[in-house]
């Protein structure tokens, strides 16, 4: 499915992001993230099985990919929302095996997820306040001081404010999340992704489920983040937007990297295709498969 969605104006492209060809786990000149040997199963089920991979820094990086190749549960093993049977991965240099998913958020490395997880009974205001890391009230001993909580108690709100506006959700901000429809919702996740101040962002298909009025204003959101000194690594389907604003692609088929490269370049590659149309030449298609086939007719509909 593709909202033929175009970000407001035409974005800059990140070049010169890997060293040597643009193949599966090629080494990157600036990574920011590394996984090694990643692999998950679900039972006899193979999910995951990630040789190497590297996500270049600065860049906004398209995870793409057929049903079921992989990609959400890639993401939930790198966050820590999921444990790995195998595997090591670094972010910034630090190794993020066994760290629970609170702590890589501290860290620096925030995700959202393909169904929102905004808190449906709380304002939005309190919504944002919950995005925020670090807290002096999580530590006991500056918590019994009010003075240090309350003065962070306004940075917080000051902060919760601005994004807020930023995100034309400002008149919102005492509503319950519950009144808020699917678009909004999505816009709230990435606001409060962005209170504490992430280094890198991973984006769970952010397009799904937006209503056409409110995807222009997402994408240019998505690219006001890399502008901002962010890296962003997203999941989405939509091929017309993977193509305006990723500067580099990873395509996972079957738990693993099968393609990596530029839009262009990628969507032109034979093994992508082939992950798209999968086992299923010969069978009838079930819905499933067909949106894998939409996808891959939009990989195939060359640049405007
Ligand atoms: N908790 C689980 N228990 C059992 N199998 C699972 C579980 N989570 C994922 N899987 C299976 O792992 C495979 C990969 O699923 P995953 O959701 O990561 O794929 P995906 O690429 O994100 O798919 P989509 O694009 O449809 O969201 C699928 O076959 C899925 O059914």
């Amino acid at each position: 499915m593709s909202s033929n969605a175009t970000p407001s104006s035409k974005p800059v492209k990140s070049v010169d992001l890997h060293v040597g060809d643009a193949a599966p786990g090629c080494k990157k000149n600036d990574p920011i993230l590394i996984a090694d040997g990643v692999r998950r199963t679900f039972g006899g089920l193979t999910a995951v099985d990630v040789d190497h991979v590297e996500i270049p820094r600065g860049a906004i990086t398209a995870l793409i990919g057929p049903n079921g190749a992989g990609k959400t549960t890639f993401f939930n093993l790198l966050t820590g929302f999921d444990k790995p049977d195998a595997g090591s991965w670094t972010f910034d240099g630090t190794s993020l095996a066994h760290v629970p998913a609170y702590r890589v958020a501290r860290m620096g490395l925030i995700r959202t997820f393909q169904l929102t997880k905004s808190l449906a009974l709380l304002s939005v205001m309190d919504n944002m306040k919950l995005g925020a890391t670090g807290q002096t009230g999580e530590n006991m001993f500056r918590a019994l001081l009010p003075v240090l909580w309350r003065k962070q108690d306004q940075e917080i709100e000051a902060r919760a404010v601005e994004l807020l506006t930023r995100f034309k959700l400002d008149a919102k901000r005492n509503d319950y999340a519950a009144s808020l429809s699917g678009g909004q919702r999505k816009l709230l996740e990435m606001a409060r992704a962005l209170m504490s101040e992430p280094t890198l962002v991973m984006l769970d298909e952010p397009m799904a489920g937006v209503n056409p009025a409110l995807t222009q204003s997402l994408l240019d959101h998505i690219l006001g983040l890399k502008e901002q000194g962010m890296t962003v690594l997203f999941v989405e389907h939509d091929m017309h937007m993977v193509r305006h604003i990723a500067d580099w692609v990873i395509v996972m088929a079957e738990g693993r990297v099968v393609a990596e490269g530029d839009p262009h370049t990628v969507m032109q590659n034979p093994a992508v295709i082939d992950a798209y149309l999968g086992q299923h030449h010969d069978s009838d298609l079930g819905s499933s498969d067909a949106d894998n086939v939409e996808a891959m007719k939009e990989l195939l509909d060359d640049d405007k």
